[in-house]
């Protein structure tokens, strides 16, 4: 199921949260939406899921306009907030089974059953919430949004405050989710990495505008520029930075020295440098990185949308 998004302004008071951004959800997409803090990703999802309405401007989710449809674009959408609580008493399957009523589903305990494995939660399903860790505490968040089988997800930042293997079993479920169903899925981050790996395509906002759009391929690929990270030899650091100066964009990270060229250019290096000097060299690839902070950069829009949420 796709969504459009058209020209959608929303503002509290003097805040412009959302400042005209237009595009295109392909149904079956995993959808990144990024952007800083403040971007106005959590407006966009809250006006994307019928929570609030824009002040100009459409957003359509499978050809039924949110604002005229509310009700039926809700059976559609199963949104994840930033944050959300259960009642630490129940236990996971009591929190799915609360859920499963007030969706009225008929097949409950199946399907129940079905989303504690998806999301990994089966042997924990009936222990009470309290104990749950926020990694588990968020998976079972995406079963209750699950449970009515929702052709479109809105994850809003679901990885925020996860340790790193809290972030590898979510992004275990949703590349499964990608893999195996056609569900259209939209998620927010301001992880660059995390956008890199699960999304297809992304938008980049920027106070409320968007700066970027297109395929993570193609965002990628718009810089020709690879990085070069050397670790230095013991005592060499002064003369490698001497034998890497102007051969591009140098940086020294305390670590190792960076330098930022293009691929020829990093041939050349490699080729030049003395091999006393160098520990180890690894060339990375330009990631989106590079496209999000020349999204960021062009244009600087004024630091209004930038105020702190009262
Ligand atoms: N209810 C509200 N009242 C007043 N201002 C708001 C409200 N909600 C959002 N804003 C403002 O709108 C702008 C966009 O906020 P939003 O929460 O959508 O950004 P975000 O990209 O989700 O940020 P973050 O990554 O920090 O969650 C911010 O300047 C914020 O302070």
């Amino acid at each position: 199921m796709n969504i459009t998004i058209t020209d959608v302004h929303k503002r509290y008071g003097d805040v412009v949260a959302l400042d005209g951004p237009s595009f295109e959800v392909p149904t079956g997409s995993t959808f990144g939406v990024l952007g800083t803090n403040g971007a106005g990703k959590t407006t966009l999802f809250e006006l994307l899921v019928g929570h609030d309405r824009p002040d100009e401007g459409s957003i359509e989710v499978g050809g039924l306009d949110v604002e005229t449809a509310g009700h039926r674009v809700r059976e559609r959408v199963g949104f994840l907030p930033e944050h959300s609580g259960f009642p630490p008493s129940m236990t996971g399957r009591e929190v799915l089974s609360v859920h499963a009523r007030i969706r009225g589903l008929s097949d409950r305990d199946a399907r129940i059953e079905e989303c504690l494995a998806l999301v990994g939660l089966a042997d924990a399903a009936d222990r009470p919430v309290s104990g749950y860790s926020n990694g588990m505490g968020r998976r079972l968040g995406l079963a209750s949004v699950l449970l009515s089988r929702p052709p479109v997800l809105v994850l809003d930042e679901p990885t925020a405050g996860l340790d790193p293997r809290g972030v590898t079993a979510f992004h275990r479920i949703i590349e499964r989710i990608d893999r195996e169903t056609d569900v259209t899925v939209v998620l927010s981050s301001h992880v660059l990495s995390e956008v890199e790996r699960l999304c297809d395509e992304v938008v980049i906002l920027q106070a409320g505008r968007l700066r970027a759009a297109g395929s993570v391929d193609d965002l990628r690929s718009s810089d020709e520029r690879v990085t070069v990270a050397l670790t230095p030899a013991d005592h060499e650091r002064e003369s490698l930075l001497e034998a890497v100066q102007n051969r591009g964009n140098v940086t020294d990270t305390g670590d190792e020295i960076e330098v930022v060229c293009g691929r020829e250019a990093a041939f050349d290096l490699l080729g030049s440098l003395e091999r006393e000097h160098v520990e180890r060299f690894e060339v990375h690839e330009p990631g989106l990185e590079a496209a999000f902070h020349e999204a960021l950069s062009a244009d600087e829009p004024t630091a209004a949308a930038e105020e702190v949420r009262p």
